[in-house]
């Protein structure tokens, strides 16, 4: 850790944390830290738990050691009612947008706003759903369609504008780009970073996406062999010298993307 990082507020803290479904150890003694205003890249193999470590942060997934605290709450072990707390200072993107396929995306905007504001007007409702789907990047007209009626990206956009809802401090993006053209992919990327600047969000953000972690990650955290083997820029982390790191970034892939970063 820097001197920077130091200073800096820590808006996630992981402690020795262990995942294990069966005889399958997930994580093992993994442990990470998330500052305020930044955009941490977390990468590593397919099943190496990305996804699993995002579902313990935001308890859908209760570990089977260790601590996570979000906010300063320790979301494992506190009183529940703390929960409702920390958690309307958080916005999901799930994989695929994971929107209600019987809702419109109006409607799926609307569903944290009715769970947390129930005495919120319709009209109310309507107003902030329609600025979140604007500032998502979506067209008005969008609002009153159904996901089947989307495209892969509006699907992402819909299920951002979702997570926006709240107005959250902390926003999980798992995989945002997947499935996106390289135009389509490259301009949520912009959303994204347009997003954490003029909102001062935090980032967790699940990619693949070496174009992605070049152009908008401040930092990446690099999961292996069941822990955070590595984190910091590129550069540090190619200093870990650890092979899946070197592969990663130094690949064909891998430099294709540093090229053409800014
Ligand atoms: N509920 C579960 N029960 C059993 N095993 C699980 C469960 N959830 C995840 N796993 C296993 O945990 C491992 C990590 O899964 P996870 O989805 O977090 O990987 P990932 O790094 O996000 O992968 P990808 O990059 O392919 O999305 C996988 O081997 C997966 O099969």
């Amino acid at each position: 850790m820097n001197n920077s990082q130091n200073q800096r507020e820590t808006v996630i803290e992981i402690n020795s944390l262990s995942n294990k479904f069966g005889a399958h150890m997930v994580h093992e003694d993994l442990n990470l830290n998330v500052y305020r205003g930044e955009i941490l890249g977390v990468v590593g193999g397919s099943g190496t738990g990305k996804s699993v470590l995002m579902r313990s942060i935001i308890g859908l997934q209760q570990p089977s050691a260790g601590e996570i605290s979000v906010f300063g709450a320790n979301l494992l072990d506190d009183d529940p009612s703390d929960d409702a707390t920390v958690r309307r200072k958080w916005g999901i993107l799930f994989q695929g947008g994971a929107l209600f396929s019987t809702l419109t995306v109006a409607e799926n905007v609307q569903v944290p706003l009715r769970e947390y504001y129930p005495h919120f007007s319709e009209k109310l409702l309507h107003e902030i759903a329609m600025s979140k789907i604007q500032l998502s990047g979506l067209r008005p007209e969008a609002a009153y369609k159904y996901p089947s009626e989307l495209s892969g990206g509006m699907k992402k956009r819909a299920g951002l504008a979702r997570a926006l809802a709240l107005d959250p401090e902390l926003l999980f993006l798992d995989e945002p780009t997947a499935g996106l053209d390289p135009i389509g992919a490259a301009k949520f990327d912009e959303l994204t970073l347009q997003l954490k600047e003029t909102l001062g969000l935090t980032v967790f953000l699940i990619t693949h996406d070496l174009d992605s972690i070049h152009a908008i990650c401040d930092r990446i955290a690099v999961i292996a062999d069941r822990k955070v083997i590595a984190d910091g820029k590129v550069d540090e982390l190619l200093a870990a010298n650890h092979p899946w790191i070197n592969e990663y970034f130094s690949g064909p892939r891998g430099r294709a993307a540093k090229l053409v970063s800014p």
